[in-house]
């Protein structure tokens, strides 16, 4: 198996009496979309602000390409190649879908760009900005207009552009077809499986139908521990899993 790009070892952390994240291991490699699947409560996003830095773990080790990140702070884990997409999405919403993005990829460019009103009409920004919404599908005709005015489904593919703008080794995804409409969902699991092999990629997603479409592998956490570890078809087949959790799911 290929070095791991995120890998965390014996993860815990606990709220009061609870173990929200119970002794966790967990490996995306280079490329690999992995999805992070679990009951309500299960401890999903609490594991994903600790890999992302915005939560202190309580014990255990997380390495971005072989790198030890717990003690660096959020930002210093973006630098390093780590981007987000948020559940509701962070976007500025009187700034256009061109602007919003254009402000993203000036974020990665850094103080070469040091005045955000002259500089976003910078071909140097614009251009990339330009390329990322095509990468996610948002036709043109909708980048002039506020962020504020275009459709949920809309402002998650912006949003992607936005995390793609960092060119990321590591994106992780928190919920990505959450309140999208069927040929919302559709577009944007096309989009991810664009992404595949050349980004590493942690999904976290109830929505089953894109996981098991898109997964190269998932992890299935329930009351902060991963049960199993597999491929859509060693999961969907594991008597754990089942028993824990896909039985409640239709359609699995
Ligand atoms: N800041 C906090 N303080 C206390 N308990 C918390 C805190 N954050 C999360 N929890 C608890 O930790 C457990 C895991 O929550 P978490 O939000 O990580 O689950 P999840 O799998 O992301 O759920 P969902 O699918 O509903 O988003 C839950 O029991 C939750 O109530």
């Amino acid at each position: 198996m290929a070095e791991p790009l995120l890998a965390v070892r014996g993860l815990v952390k606990r709220f009061g009496g609870l173990l929200a994240t119970d002794h966790l291991d967990l490996a995306v490699l280079p490329g690999e979309l992995h999805a992070l699947i679990g009951p309500n409560g299960a401890g999903k996003s609490t594991a994903i602000a600790q890999i992302t830095g915005t939560l202190r773990p309580d014990a255990g080790s997380i390495r971005l390409a072989g790198e030890e990140i717990v003690p660096l702070h959020a930002a210093a884990r973006v630098h390093r190649g780590m981007a987000r997409t948020f559940q509701i999405t962070q976007l500025l919403g009187d700034d256009t879908a061109r602007d919003n993005v254009a402000l993203a990829v000036q974020a990665r460019l850094g103080h070469s760009f040091r005045f955000w009103r002259d500089a976003r009409r910078d071909p140097a920004l614009a251009a990339p900005a330009e390329a990322l919404l095509d990468q996610v599908g948002l036709p043109e005709s909708r980048r002039a207009l506020p962020v504020a005015d275009l459709s949920h489904g809309e402002r998650k593919q912006i949003e992607l552009a936005a995390a793609l703008a960092a060119a990321p080794r590591l994106l992780l995804l928190d919920e990505p077809m959450a309140g999208l409409g069927a040929a919302e969902s559709l577009r944007m699991t096309e989009t991810l499986r664009g992404l595949k092999g050349r980004i590493g990629m942690l999904l976290v997603e109830h929505d089953m139908e894109a996981v098991f479409a898109l997964a190269d592998r998932i992890s299935v956490l329930v009351y902060g521990r991963c049960i199993a570890t597999g491929t859509a078809d060693e999961i969907r087949r594991d008597p754990a899993v089942i028993a824990a959790y896909l039985s409640d799911e239709e359609g699995v």
